[in-house]
């Protein structure tokens, strides 16, 4: 349903509050001219009313001629922040970055958080953001899980489907999405609520099948004909399928770049307000897909760049792949049994 602005004010008060702004400090709003006008204006308005010194800084979009499509997510590393000194210097002396805009698996983004500045990436409509405001206990859920996966050396991932992959761990830092940046150099993902490692360079072998209904982002569609990829040494080695399958080639073989079919981030989703089926209820436009990396239960695996874990690769071409009804173990831990979290084993 159409979000009233006060509910949308509410929602920034509880989020910046969680990412503890404060009287005084600096928040910049980064926007650009997809920006979603009322997230714009009611995070302005809540940034004043934190008694934070608000700046907007609107950047104009870059890529068009590269990117297959509008989506956010379509053509990743360079942004309209690449060689702008001036926005970055703005952001670099900001307490926190409410990123409208979308730096993602950016230098920029990196340079940004090592300045000590937070970012809240939050481009998701305002239903979405209204939906799911983040709470204490999906960081804490989330933390729980993050040290098991932090511990791990081995995650093997099995379904009905027929998915049988092994990935090494141990290499890659792991990544915590709860909602908000409560500590200073942190980048979160309004909203989110999983959590991720990337494996270690190479270590990827096996079989990944992508059943009916699983999601492919940034396409955004529910693949109706199972899509097997087969893995070696890190790297998807064949893509096999109907329709599906040869779409998704095409759109890889588009971007020219050998690293697009590298493994990146594998991990799990634990987001109780975000939803497998509510991606067919929103215009694919409108959204960039945190229900479908975030729902409960999910194995998510992505191809592509991993420099935003310290990785080599920065290719632009980024998918990230949500698959239901997955057994996800961690050593020998299970923590996710036919698309169930298995809470027990993070106590
Ligand atoms: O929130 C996000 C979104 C995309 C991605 O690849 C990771 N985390």
């Amino acid at each position: 349903m159409p979000v009233s602005d006060y509910q949308m004010v509410k929602a920034w008060d509880e989020v910046l509050k969680l990412s503890k702004v404060e009287r005084g400090q600096k928040v910049s709003i980064l926007c650009g001219p997809h920006t979603h006008p009322q997230t714009l204006q009611t995070a302005t308005i809540a940034a004043q009313a934190a008694g934070a010194v608000v700046t907007r800084i609107e950047l104009q979009p870059i890529n068009a001629e590269k990117a297959p499509s509008r989506d956010l997510m379509n053509y990743l590393g360079e942004t309209p922040l690449t060689n702008n000194p001036v926005a970055l210097a703005a952001m670099k002396n900001s307490d926190i970055v409410l990123d409208l805009m979308l730096l993602l698996f950016s230098p920029e983004q990196m340079e940004i958080l090592e300045s000590g500045t937070k970012i809240l990436l939050a481009v998701e409509p305002p239903e979405v953001l209204v939906r799911a405001v983040p709470t204490e206990a999906d960081r804490e859920r989330v933390l729980a899980a993050s040290k098991l996966l932090k511990a791990a050396r081995k995650m093997h991932v099995t379904s009905p489907a027929g998915t049988d992959v092994t990935f090494k761990l141990g290499d890659y830092p792991t990544i915590s999405e709860y909602g908000f940046c409560e500590e200073p150099g942190r980048w979160d993902h309004w909203p989110s609520g999983f959590l991720f490692t990337f494996a270690n360079e190479g270590g990827s072998d096996g079989t990944i099948v992508i059943d009916r209904g699983d999601i492919l982002l940034p396409q955004k569609n529910y693949v109706s004909d199972r899509i097997t990829m087969h893995l070696r040494e890190g790297f998807v080695r064949s893509i096999e399928g109907d329709i599906d399958a040869a779409l998704l080639r095409e759109f890889m073989e588009a971007y020219k770049d050998p690293e697009a079919y590298a493994i990146a981030h594998i991990g799990w989703g634990m987001q109780p307000s975000c939803y497998w089926h509510t991606l067919s209820l929103v215009d694919r436009e409108a959204t960039s897909g945190q229900d479908a990396r975030a729902f409960e239960g999910n194995f998510l695996f992505s191809l592509g760049p991993n420099n935003e874990a310290g990785g080599p690769r920065t290719t632009p071409c980024h998918l990230d792949i949500p698959l239901r009804n997955c057994t996800v173990k961690l050593d020998d831990v299970v923590v996710v049994r036919d698309g169930k979290v298995i809470d027990e084993a993070f106590q």
